[in-house]
């Protein structure tokens, strides 16, 4: 297994990365994304991604992301933004080109440019109302949108007013969402082209500061809602750093990008 990884991370959404390693290389990446992940007694983080150049022309990267429980992600717009941004600083990929990242099979445009770095996420058909649960006493519907990965998304009045754990872990195991289960989010309206988001993360089964998939699923369902309108919009999470989410230029209906910071944090060496 490499010694050598990276912290870094999207918009508080925060992975351990490990870059090239060897083509021989053997580390059964689940079970150390979950020893690593863990707060107390690993480096700590929301996943690990491991990231490589493979033999394509045009440029394409591998990218796999676990969550911290080892379970494999699909898609991780976030990983997937912190792995464009190591491509440009490590390899010198230049700023403002296209970039291919290939996740879980699906090729993912990436282009890093000074102040943010942006992918792009499908956006697949929406199910409305595919479950209801009770917040604050309240019952809510939750829509689904597949982003690459499970979403379901509320839109509530006050994300703030919410015990987003508590209500998080009961709707990623809701019976109409099984067995495979869903990433969590709740959606509220803060103006012309704003929403504030909060996400619980299946795989972490905890809340996350930000999620890049999630903050895409949340722009189509409020788009589709009628509660912004169908270009830019900013989606401000728990990390303070939004997320910039807009169609895709040429596939409009079926893809968005998704633009934001990426902060490396350290490098370390594995004992
Ligand atoms: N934080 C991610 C989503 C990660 C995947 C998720 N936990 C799952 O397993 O579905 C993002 O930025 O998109």
């Amino acid at each position: 297994m490499p010694t050598r990884f990276r912290k870094i991370h999207g918009a508080g959404n925060d992975f351990i990365l490990f870059t090239n390693p060897e083509p021989r290389d053997v580390t059964a990446w689940a079970k150390e994304a979950e020893r690593l992940c863990a707060r107390r007694t690993g480096v700590g983080a929301d996943g690990l991604v491991v990231s490589r150049i493979n033999d394509k022309r045009p440029t394409e990267y591998d990218v796999s992301c676990f969550n911290a429980d080892g379970s494999v992600a699909t898609m991780c717009g976030n990983a997937l933004r912190c792995a464009a941004w190591a491509v440009h600083h490590d390899d010198g990929f230049p700023a403002k080109r296209r970039l291919r990242l290939r996740m879980a099979g699906v090729v993912h445009e990436a282009c890093v440019d000074p102040a943010s770095v942006w992918i792009t996420a499908e956006v697949n058909a929406i199910r409305p109302r595919v479950l209801q649960a009770l917040i604050n006493g309240r019952p809510t519907w939750f829509d689904s949108v597949h982003t690459g990965t499970e979403h379901v998304v509320a839109v509530v009045s006050d994300v703030d007013a919410i015990a987003t754990e508590v209500v998080g872990r009961v709707v990623r195991h809701h019976e109409n969402v099984a067995p495979v289960g869903t990433n969590v989010n709740f959606v509220q309206r803060l103006g012309s082209q704003a929403l504030k988001i909060r996400t619980y993360e299946r795989g972490v089964e905890a809340e996350t500061l930000s999620c890049g998939s999630g903050a895409v699923a949340a722009v189509a369902i409020a788009t589709l809602r009628g509660l912004v309108g169908k270009r830019e919009v900013t989606v401000h999470n728990q990390a303070g750093d939004p997320l910039t989410v807009r169609p895709h230029e040429d596939q409009p209906n079926r893809a968005a990008w998704v633009g934001g910071p990426v902060t490396h944090t350290f490098e370390g060496v594995l004992a």
